[in-house]
């Protein structure tokens, strides 16, 4: 089974990469040869390749940026991603569209379901949930997967930039009243491997598609990620820091963030009969592949 990945380079479609097998080869791609916001690359693409599926995970993903870039996030997020969701409507084929925790307002007491009211309190979170609105519109064969704060040894994202900074410094200021799962990509991989193989068995069924939640099992805050991170790191022989637990409020940044990030994924894990694994687990095995030498 082959499949499309847009975003080529980014910490998803690298853990698709790396999950390729004999039975699902994932062929990821990206600009210029394949341009979310060029509908010709996608179609040539699906021509030359005949998928079975395509996943797209390439988007706009500089949360703070996007607040004065608005019309830059929107051409990737919702019109790049309505532009996937037609061609790969026209060719007959499902997409798997990644989306994000940031859709929701973050004032909810416990995790999010995906029945809850979406209120995106940012630029990215106000084009992402534009995109899976163009997603679901444009093809109805769909699964909309949101997770959150994902990591990997690839690109950039917070353990990366724990460790870096964690080399400068002896004491972090860690925002502690933010609240998710930290989601390592490749954990995201295996459960997009989940959704295809679903998918694939039941070309016509109709629970597959729609919107899902899926992230790592558990929960914390940014400031427990980091304590996490230094706790695996210092284990290795890496960099450590203490941490310094602090406020939103104290730490002000051009886009707003859920104080509560955290997602439900109990619809996911029945449909699919994939659970990811705890956090700490993932946080592990990135660990030991940053950290291996
Ligand atoms: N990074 C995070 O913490 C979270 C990410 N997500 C979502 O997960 C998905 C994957 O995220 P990551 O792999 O972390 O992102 P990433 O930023 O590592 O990768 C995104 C890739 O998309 C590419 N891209 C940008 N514009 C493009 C275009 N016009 N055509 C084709 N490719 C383009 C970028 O060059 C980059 O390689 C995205 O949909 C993102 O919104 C959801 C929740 C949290």
């Amino acid at each position: 089974m082959k499949i499309i990945v847009t975003g080529r380079d980014g910490q998803v479609a690298r853990s698709l990469a790396a999950l390729s097998s004999e039975t699902i080869e994932f062929v990821t791609l990206g600009r210029p040869e394949l341009d979310v916001t060029k509908p010709e690359t996608l179609r040539r693409a699906i021509a030359e390749l005949a998928p079975a599926a395509l996943v797209n995970a390439g988007a706009y993903t500089a949360v703070d940026k996007a607040e004065s870039d608005q019309e830059a996030a929107f051409a990737v997020n919702r019109d790049g991603a309505g532009n996937v969701a037609a061609a790969t409507a026209e060719a007959g084929i499902p997409i798997v569209h990644i989306s994000t925790d940031y859709v929701f307002s973050g004032t909810k007491s416990v995790p999010y379901d995906e029945t809850d009211a979406v209120e995106p309190q940012g630029v990215y979170g106000h084009s992402k949930l534009a995109g899976e609105r163009a997603v679901a519109a444009a093809n109805p064969a769909h699964v909309i997967l949101r997770t959150a704060w994902v990591y990997s040894p690839f690109g950039a994202n917070f353990v990366k930039t724990m460790l870096r900074v964690g080399k400068e410094r002896d004491v972090l200021r860690v925002v502690a009243d933010q609240h998710g799962t930290p989601t390592y990509a490749p954990d995201i991989a295996a459960g997009i491997a989940a959704v295809l193989a679903r998918v694939a068995a039941e070309p016509e069924g109709a629970d597959w598609r729609g919107i899902f939640h899926m992230v790592a099992a558990g929960e914390t805050s940014w400031a427990g990620f980091a304590e996490a991170i230094f706790a695996e790191s210092a284990r290795r022989g890496g960099p450590s820091a203490r941490v310094e637990p602090i406020t939103t409020a104290d730490y002000p940044t051009p886009a707003r963030r859920p104080a509560n990030s955290r997602l439900a994924t109990a619809k996911f894990q029945r449909t699919f009969d994939h659970t990811l694994p705890a956090w700490r687990d993932g946080l592990s095995r990135c660990m030991d592949a940053l950290l291996a030498e």
